[in-house]
């Protein structure tokens, strides 16, 4: 019954598209209509093909005997009554679905888990909801046991899958918290962060809509491998408008294709850098050691150190950026130059006329230019090219990217910027040949500069401006229209106004096209968004949160993590540490505290590893055992190539990873079979995935390997679902002797 009502929606809205496409008519209103119509009915149609697989999930009986049915989206019964025949999972009315226990049952007797292949149910889970019934869920309190060990146990793909079917009570919580604040998500290895920060995205879209819709919503991720690990969620909820990016991507135009030494981005993510690039900044703002001659129109004329002290000390009183001051820095030596070039002007004009005695009431010092040849004069300047080249050489106007190029390409520049700041050593590392390609660490820095020099786009600004306004006015007219049109505006369909306001309207209009609000962020640096989604939050620097701060000012955001799993060198070891510059202490917490991934034999393991990082941190509860131990072995006594082999076919069709050392990368990758189920990562790489088999290779080597390697090798001691395998090089690791 319910696709069957999936069917004649979407039967209903590819009518409605096909008839908005055939639709003529040639005003500009006419047009807008018909695009406005065209982008519903076709995101209305992807929303309703994206929730053919498991369209119907939950079953709900209460104590009263209404029944109601979960699902990924809502349908209504819209012959008879428009009753709810199926309810989204993020309504109000589902909650029960997630957070319904024997002790608590909010009214429902039973919750049924109904899983489906294709249109088909292929197998019903029951739980009746009654203290006297089974002790269910042990002591994790969890909900719909028999579905959340189905789906646990299933086999990975490599593209993570969603969870709507299966979220648990405390993950539940956390997806629905409100939207306002910073939001803290505090969790071990394989407690479902990710899956929460990507379904409380799909929440938020859903229950804020009108909010969200219009500065969408942005996910970062650690790096681009993680990104199209998750990529398939959101789409797969019938979410498109959430830009998934890492920090490295948010610069537009910029591909940070390049890498750092560990030790060179430890320091670009410093905080320090936002004032020793403030400083890099006063250093493009020079002043002549005496003076600077200037050539015009035949004579030279002169620019002396106080009138340019005078200039820069005015333009930087305004508190300008760089490029704005500028302007006030050039106008103020114009002035000093016209004033110059006039007088030579009138010397030049009564050379070799004779002396003419002065009339009564007459006085030698008359102005023979008047204001408008004195402008005249100033706008040649203004004009002139040695002139120009003058100026620009005490006050240029820069791009983030030639600063940061030069900066980092001079050591003596370096020097001057970073002051007391960096040691000498520390510099050393910075420095780099001019034609480097950008790294993800220079980005953060990039963008830092683009604020601490900004654009003198004064004039295209106000012209922009204008030209919205106007676009805005006439898209208002055009929503009031639509509103009182019943044709396009009846229940069956989203009403226009809920996913368009007028201000996206009018943009939308201005690029004639389709964007979504992601899309538009994504071109865009100084985009703010509704909301903000950081994963593996702890990997960030102190540089990359003060991007992230700028694109988000009113602090929505949802932060996700685990500070004992933190690689990067600029990471954070505590939460208060990150955010206490940006928010004080006006964040909240939640923890994650159940984990879904990694069987408990692995997880016995691995807690070696984490009490090396800190002994007073616990691992998450594993959720099951898999009855498979893990083994290790030396490198002398397995030949690799059979090894992977062997796990291949244990892996039975699913996944299997070899994380390694960075340095033992090329070596096993000629080494290794070719096979699209087989990965070969560096931990780094591996942060935030999972495959059904893993192989840690030198274990030793990872955890001496950086000043964080302990953690390291706790992540890559939790990324298998099934079985681990740790090759060692000498002898077992002091932590991991005795377990395994
Ligand atoms: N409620 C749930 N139902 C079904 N599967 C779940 C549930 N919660 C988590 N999982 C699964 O557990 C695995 C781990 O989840 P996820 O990757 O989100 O964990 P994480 O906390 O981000 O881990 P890490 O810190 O290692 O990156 C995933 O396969 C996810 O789909």
């Amino acid at each position: 019954m319910l696709y069957r009502r999936l069917d004649a929606e979407r039967e209903s809205a590819q009518r409605r598209l096909t008839g908005a496409l055939t639709q003529t008519g040639g005003t500009p209103q006419a047009r807008t209509e018909r695009d406005v119509a065209t982008t519903t009915y076709s995101d209305r149609l992807a929303q309703l093909a994206s929730v053919e697989q498991g369209l119907c999930f939950g079953r709900l009986d209460f104590h009263d005997g209404e029944t109601a049915y979960v699902g990924r989206l809502g349908l209504f019964d819209e012959d008879g009554e428009y009753e709810p025949l199926l309810l989204d999972w993020r309504a109000p009315a589902a909650r029960p679905f997630y957070l319904a226990t024997a002790a608590s049952p909010e009214g429902v007797r039973r919750r049924r888990h109904i899983r489906t292949l294709s249109r088909r149910v292929v197998a019903l889970d029951d739980e009746i909801l009654d203290l006297h019934a089974a002790d269910q869920g042990h002591d994790l309190g969890l909900a719909g046991e028999a579905a959340l060990l189905a789906a646990l146990e299933r086999r990975r793909t490599g593209e993570m899958s969603d969870i709507v079917a299966t979220i648990q009570a405390e993950q539940d919580r956390i997806i629905r918290d409100e939207l306002s604040g910073v939001l803290v998500v505090q969790g071990g290895p394989g407690t479902g962060k990710t899956a929460v920060a990507l379904h409380r995205a799909a929440y938020l879209l859903y229950t804020y809509r009108q909010q969200l819709a219009t500065r969408g919503v942005l996910v970062v991720g650690p790096n681009s491998t993680f990104l199209r690990y998750i990529g398939q969620v959101l789409p797969s909820l019938g979410e498109t408008g959430v830009l998934l990016s890492t920090v490295g991507q948010l610069f537009p135009g910029i591909r940070a294709t390049g890498e750092d030494t560990r030790e060179a981005a430890e320091i670009k993510g410093r905080r320090i850098m936002t004032a020793m690039l403030a400083d890099a900044v006063a250093d493009r703002q020079q002043i002549p050691e005496n003076e600077l001659n200037v050539e015009f129109d035949g004579s030279v004329l002169t620019l002396d150190r106080d009138t340019c002290e005078r200039a820069r000390a005015k333009a930087r009183g305004t508190q300008r950026p760089h490029n704005v001051a500028r302007r006030v820095f050039v106008a103020e030596l114009l002035d000093s130059l016209a004033e110059q070039a006039t007088e030579r002007f009138e010397v030049d004009l009564f050379e070799g006329v004779p002396e003419i005695a002065l009339e009564e009431g007459e006085t030698g010092d008359a102005e023979v230019l008047d204001a408008g040849d004195r402008a005249d004069i100033r706008a040649e300047l203004a004009e002139s090219d040695k002139v120009r080249d003058a100026l620009n050489s005490l006050w240029p106007r820069l791009t983030p990217q030639r600063l940061l190029r030069d900066l980092l390409s001079s050591p003596e520049r370096l020097a001057t910027a970073a002051g007391q700041r960096l040691t000498e050593g520390e510099r050393a590392f910075l420095v780099r040949p001019a034609k480097s390609r950008w790294t993800p660490a220079d980005v953060p820095l990039l963008d830092e500069l683009a604020e601490l020099l900004g654009e003198d786009d004064s004039e295209q600004r106000a012209a922009r401006e204008r030209a919205e306004r106007e676009e805005r006015a006439y898209a208002e007219g055009v929503l009031d229209i639509l509103d009182q049109d019943e044709e396009i505006v009846d229940e069956e369909v989203l009403r226009v106004s809920d996913i368009l306001d007028a201000e996206l309207f009018a943009e939308r209009q201005q690029r004639r096209g389709e964007l979504t609000a992601a899309e538009r962020a994504a071109a865009d640096r100084r985009w703010t968004f509704g909301h903000v989604i950081v994963d593996e939050a702890q990997e960030l620097s102190p540089m990359d949160w003060q991007l992230l701060m700028r694109r988000c000012p009113s602090r929505s955001m949802t932060l996700v993590g685990d500070v004992a799993q933190t690689g990067a060198p600029a990471g954070a070891s505590s939460w208060h540490e990150m955010l206490s510059p940006y928010v004080e202490d006006r964040w909240r917490l939640r923890e994650l505290t159940v984990n879904y991934r990694t069987p408990a034999e692995i997880m016995d393991l691995a807690a070696g590893a984490l009490a090396k990082v800190d002994p007073a941190l616990r691992a998450p509860d594993s959720v099951r055992e898999s009855g498979t131990q893990p083994w290790q072995r030396p490198i002398g006594e397995c030949s690799l190539p059979s090894t992977v082999d062997e796990e291949l076919r244990a892996a039975d069709g699913g996944t299997v990873a070899v994380l390694c050392p960075p340095e033992r990368l090329s070596v096993l990758r000629a080494e290794l079979p070719e096979d699209e189920r087989l990965s070969l990562l560096t931990v780094d790489e591996a942060k935030g995935l999972e495959f059904d088999g893993v192989l840690v290779i030198a274990p030793e080597e990872i955890a001496a390997g950086s000043p964080r390697g302990w953690n390291d090798l706790y992540v890559a001691l939790t990324r298998a679902t099934r079985r681990l395998g740790v090759v060692y090089t000498e002898r077992r690791l002091e932590p991991l002797v005795g377990a395994g």
